[in-house]
């Protein structure tokens, strides 16, 4: 499967913030989306989405346009994972990660047994399962975030689409996060993810995508697009690029 942007000027009110796109996205692929502050990552995911409507040029799912899909079938395919911030969700964790399963429901029905085992395998993967009974508004920023992924995961699409997935989470959370991302793409998942840590594109062995001076660029490999040059460029700081084993490189900011 893919989703597919062509020539995709996006933006609000008829100003432009990203124009000349031209992208995609398969099954069985991570992007990492990297970019400065305002560059316009979340743009052109809400774009992607279809909640917000491009200027101009198309986005396909299949190679259908967007718009011609019906919400609920593009909701089985496309799961999203919004930045993290408090949702005002007064329900218990079981109920919000049960609302991944909506679109897999019949117009009436309400979540089953089957529907409940998922959500309980899903909040096992990320170490929650002992937060099902609170209050989601309860919960810490992080651990709200944890469950609205859980959620993404239940929802079982064929790509999920993630916003800065691990930026409230502690250390070990974004290790696991970008664990289940890795185990993802090996069930075929196409995944898009805007991160600020260039290391979790090395870390996913992801291609890489950069939102920079208003349009999308530079599609390759991680350890093909990010360098020390590419990084200046983009961020404005020194990194060294350095290699950690045969395969993997990281970044290390010079201070
Ligand atoms: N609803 C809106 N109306 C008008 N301009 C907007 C709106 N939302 C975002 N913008 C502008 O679009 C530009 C891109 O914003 P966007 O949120 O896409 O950036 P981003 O790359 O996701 O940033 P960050 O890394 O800080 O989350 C910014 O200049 C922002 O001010």
């Amino acid at each position: 499967m893919k989703l597919e942007i062509q020539n995709g000027k996006f933006g609000y009110g008829g100003n432009a913030v990203l124009q000349d796109v031209n992208f995609e996205l398969n099954t069985g692929e991570i992007v990492c989306l990297l970019g400065k502050n305002g560059a316009g990552k979340t743009t052109l995911f809400k774009s992607m989405l279809g909640v917000l409507k491009p200027l101009s040029g198309s986005i396909l799912l299949n190679g259908k346009p967007i718009e011609h899909w019906n919400r609920q079938q593009f909701a089985r395919l496309v799961g999203y994972i919004p930045q993290a911030r408090s949702l005002p969700f007064p329900f218990t964790v079981m109920d919000v990660v049960l609302f991944g399963r909506t679109a897999h429901l019949s117009a009436f029905g309400s979540p089953g047994k089957r529907d409940r085992i998922l959500a309980g395998e899903c909040m096992d993967l990320l170490n929650i399962t002992h937060l099902q009974h609170r209050t989601f508004t309860h919960l810490s920023g992080g651990e709200q975030q944890l469950v609205i992924i859980a959620r993404a995961l239940a929802q079982q699409p064929a790509f999920l689409i993630m916003d800065e997935p691990t930026s409230s989470l502690d250390f070990g959370n974004q290790i696991n996060i970008i664990r289940q991302v890795n185990a993802l793409k090996n069930n075929a998942l196409g995944i898009m993810m805007a991160t600020h840590s260039p290391d979790h594109a090395f870390m996913c062995n992801a291609n890489v995508a950069v939102v920079h001076q208003g349009t999308l660029r530079k599609a390759g490999h991680a350890n093909d697009i990010i360098s020390e040059q590419v990084l200046k460029e983009i961020y404005g700081v020194d990194v060294k690029v350095r290699p950690l084993d045969d395969t993997r490189l990281v970044c290390v900011p010079e201070v």
